[in-house]
């Protein structure tokens, strides 16, 4: 399978007072289409701040990005914006919906902003919605949906692009522990069946027994996990 995601030695560093915060320290990192990756590690350990490496928001003071086989660093601000478009879905911790708009507008207007073609959104939104568990739920809006099902139109919207990278950031911090093992499932069959390469930062380490990795974070160091 070809490579979604390629982090070689990057390091991010912020900076602290008089020094410098090292935030991200020489990890590096492949994920394959179709691969499900786990990121586990303590609060402070710097897997937002990988998550944000790896979706280019974020340049590394050091160290190559490359996304579907195209590095990053010598990108314009531009290039990186329209790479991003293309390539990489995101979801994040809060589904972050617009409370005015049904949950199939919530995925058209994501693919119109990002410039996508309206020709046949409908029917991939409802194709995607029909896939994350929310047939006849297309016209219910953000106040008529519980919570799990709000971050199921998120991964339902992030797949809008055809994204060959997925990242996702705690996206069951807000739910209990049986919807939030749905919802991973979910990640594990969306990886499987749109060969998305997909990182998921998670707490809850129980519900990655079917990541096909699982990596810990510890003061900015990648390993993996024991
Ligand atoms: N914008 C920033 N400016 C300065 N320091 C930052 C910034 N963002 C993060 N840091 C610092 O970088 C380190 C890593 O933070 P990061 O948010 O990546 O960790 P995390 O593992 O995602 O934590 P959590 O699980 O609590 O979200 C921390 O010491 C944090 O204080």
């Amino acid at each position: 399978m070809p490579t979604a995601l390629d982090l070689s030695h990057v390091t991010l560093t912020y900076p602290d007072g008089a020094g410098r915060l090292t935030a991200v320290d020489d990890a590096s990192l492949t994920i394959r289409r179709g691969e499900l990756v786990g990121l586990v590690g303590p609060s402070g350990s710097g897997k937002s701040s990988l998550l944000s490496l790896a979706s280019t928001l974020q340049r590394p003071t050091t160290g190559e990005v490359t996304v579907d086989g195209t590095p990053t660093s010598a990108l314009s601000t531009r290039e990186l914006l329209t790479l991003r478009r293309e390539k990489i879905g995101i979801i994040f911790q809060q589904p972050q919906l617009i409370e005015s708009l049904t949950a199939r507008e919530q995925l058209l207007i994501t693919e119109s902003i990002r410039g996508g073609k309206t020709r046949g959104a409908r029917g991939r939104a409802d194709e995607l919605l029909d896939l994350v568990g929310l047939s006849g739920q297309a016209d219910r809006r953000p106040g008529q949906l519980s919570g799990g099902q709000r971050q199921r139109v998120n991964i339902a919207r992030a797949l809008m692009g055809q994204p060959a990278l997925l990242l996702v950031d705690e996206p069951t911090s807000a739910l209990d522990r049986e919807r939030s093992a749905s919802v991973v499932a979910l990640l594990e069959k969306v990886t499987r069946e749109f060969e998305t390469g997909t990182l998921l930062v998670t707490h809850e380490t129980e519900t990655l027994g079917n990541a096909d990795r699982v990596l810990h974070m510890e003061d900015g160091r990648l390993s993996p996990s024991l």
